[in-house]
């Protein structure tokens, strides 16, 4: 049987990545996506922001909605601090083999833990389950009309502090309107607009952050 661009990609990472660099996956990712086979990895453009976002957020504590082939599981947890995690999850079962592939060869396994299936479900299971308290990060970048349903319910399960950063993907394309009106529109949230392209492309895109109650965080210290 034909194997998938995905499979391809692994293939790629697995002769050019040096074994335990997670920089040289990064690269050879966007190499092997912006020469030979576009695929929607956020891409090294947004992963800047990405990179800046996470940093800032210095996170516990991360969760990542949409894991693809571990990209930007990578461009997160390689900015991680000892003992801190990122959760992942991803509904697709042969995208999740392949990350949990690619992320080891980055040397990062122990930092990610990738959750398959849906985030509707395993949000709910991430307290009592994966032992989370709260979230101080969380990347969006699963289905899109997901975003603000979503970010919602990890408001219901608590998972959210004063101080959590929302980071969310592809706000301009493919668009995530429902999110950008509920996110904005939510008085409890502080939004910046990230203006930037579509990974791999001259199309516009843009990332979205917004943090829950910054005053209040701030008010601590
Ligand atoms: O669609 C995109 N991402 C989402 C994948 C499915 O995610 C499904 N999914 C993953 C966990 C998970 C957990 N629960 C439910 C659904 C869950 C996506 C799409 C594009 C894109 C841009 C231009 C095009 F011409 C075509 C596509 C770019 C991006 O950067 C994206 O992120
Ligand atoms: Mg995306």
């Amino acid at each position: 049987m034909d194997q998938s661009k995905e499979q391809r990609i692994l293939n790629s990472v697995s002769y050019n990545a040096v074994k335990g660099d997670p920089e040289s996956v990064i690269n050879c990712i966007d190499k092997y996506c912006s020469q030979y086979e576009w695929a929607m990895n956020v891409g090294d453009e947004k992963g800047t922001i990405l990179d800046k976002v996470v940093e800032e957020a210095d996170p516990s504590v991360a969760l990542e909605l949409g894991t693809y082939c571990g990209y930007s599981a990578i461009r997160i947890a390689r900015l991680l601090k000892p003992n801190t995690r990122l959760l992942t999850i991803e509904f697709n079962p042969e995208f999740a083999s392949i990350a949990k592939e690619i992320i080891e060869i980055a040397g990062l396994s122990e930092k990610v833990t990738i959750l398959e299936g849906h985030s509707e479900d395993i949000i709910p299971q991430l307290k009592k389950k994966y032992e989370v308290e709260t979230l101080d990060f969380v990347f969006l970048d699963h289905w899109k009309e997901r975003y603000a349903p979503d970010t919602i319910l990890l408001e219901e399960c608590g998972l959210l502090r004063k101080g959590s950063i929302l980071l969310a993907d592809n706000i301009i394309y493919p668009g995530a309107p429902e999110f950008i009106k509920y996110i904005r529109s939510n008085k409890r949230f502080e939004c910046t607009s990230y203006p930037s392209h579509l990974e791999y492309m001259k199309v516009e895109d843009a990332m979205e952050k917004a943090v829950k109650d910054p005053g209040a965080a701030a008010m601590l210290f």
